[in-house]
């Protein structure tokens, strides 16, 4: 038997080039140029910070926003002259909005009812999707009597009653408390798994995109910055904007000379093999490690943070800017202390200098 070529993952969603441009010309387009895709089954979040194009992106696959230019494909097919309720696609938007005058299962059957699906089946999934999305026998309840999390089930059952081959998800747990969404976001990463379903969600939320998604796509000025898993992102990320979207101050200019770049701080190591030359470089807080005040560079210690699993340190080295250093909890000094530090090359980062 002759070994078969792999056939690549077909692709449920692909975006080709695609640019939206709202107002007068010479303004910058809400999307400038996107290039996404989406394998079946595959989890992918959208984050970014506000006006960078999220929910533009989601609007423009589900056909509720034209594109300027380029091409949205499902499963293949060009869409630019098929109108959202053909798509085949599920939204489920921030606010909800489920009909109040409607109980549970009639707001869950929604899409059902469109379709014109028999009485018995709809029946049969709402029971099934109730079970699912941990609400059992809630069919005949008010709406208005449910919590704020069993509102979000109901909404997600909702969305997923009709099967859609691709579920859109604009902030789903934006309004709940932070406690509600960590639990929710573990149930729908299990749920979606279970059900094969493939998502694209735009969240605010850091924690909650990292934990959801198979793949984050970072998104700045209608463009994406950074695509991959939320492990890769998170360790390397690629430029000093998304280091810093993710929270990393850490970031100075340097020349990279064999296994130490020239920075600010002093010598800083870097992994054998990064190329010689000018970058920007950022250091985790993780690569700051304390030593004595007689060793490495100076620092004062400016500010401490209890974070829970590590106590954050706000320093002032003796030059170069102020820099974060995540101690443990037991190692960490006070205010005012004086203590020297040296870093770890496994967590410097060289960043694209040609990006900021
Ligand atoms: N209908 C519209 N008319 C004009 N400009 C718009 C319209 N919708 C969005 N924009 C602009 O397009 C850009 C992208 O907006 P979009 O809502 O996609 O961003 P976002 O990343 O989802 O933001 P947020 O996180 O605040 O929801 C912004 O500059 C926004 O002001």
């Amino acid at each position: 038997m002759t070994a078969q070529a792999p056939t690549a993952a077909p692709h449920m969603l692909r975006l080709d080039g695609v640019t939206v441009r709202f107002g007068t010309p010479g303004t910058a387009p809400a999307l400038d140029a996107v290039d996404l895709d989406v394998a079946a089954h595959e989890i992918v979040c959208v984050l970014g910070p506000s006006g960078s194009g999220k929910s533009t992106l989601l609007r423009v696959v589900a056909g509720l926003q034209h594109a300027d230019e380029g091409t949205v494909l499902l499963e293949g097919r060009d869409q630019a002259a098929i109108p959202t309720h053909r798509r085949g696609v599920g939204l489920m938007f921030q606010d909800h909005q489920l009909f109040p005058q409607r109980d549970v299962a009639g707001n869950v059957a929604f899409g059902l009812r469109m379709r014109r699906t028999s009485s018995a089946d709809q029946e049969r999934t709402v029971t099934e999707l109730l079970d699912l999305v941990g609400l059992p026998g809630a069919q005949r309840r008010a709406v208005a009597s449910l919590s704020g999390g069993e509102q979000q089930r109901v909404a997600l059952a909702r969305a997923l009653a009709p099967s859609p081959r691709l579920l859109m998800l604009d902030e789903p747990l934006g309004q709940l408390d932070r406690g509600l969404r960590e639990r929710l976001v573990v149930e729908l990463r299990r749920l979606f798994r279970e059900l094969g379903t493939t998502v694209l969600a735009v969240t605010h939320d850091q924690g909650e995109a990292f934990a959801l998604a198979d793949r984050v796509v970072v998104m700045r000025d209608g463009r994406i910055a950074q695509s991959g898993t939320p492990l890769e992102v998170w360790q390397r990320p690629a430029t000093a904007f998304v280091a810093r979207f993710l929270g990393f101050d850490n970031v100075v200019e340097a020349t990279v000379q064999g296994e130490a770049a020239a920075t600010p701080w002093g010598k800083v190591p870097v992994l054998a093999g990064t190329p010689d030359g000018p970058c920007r470089l950022l250091v985790r807080p993780a690569g700051v490690r304390l030593t004595s005040a007689a060793d490495g560079l100076p620092c004062t210690v400016e500010a401490r943070t209890f974070r829970g699993t590590h106590v954050a340190l706000l320093l002032q080295p003796s030059g170069g800017p102020q820099m974060e250093a995540a101690c443990p909890l037991h190692e960490a000094p006070e205010t005012g202390d004086r203590v020297g530090i040296s870093f770890a090359a496994e967590d410097v980062v060289v960043l694209d200098a040609a990006a900021d």
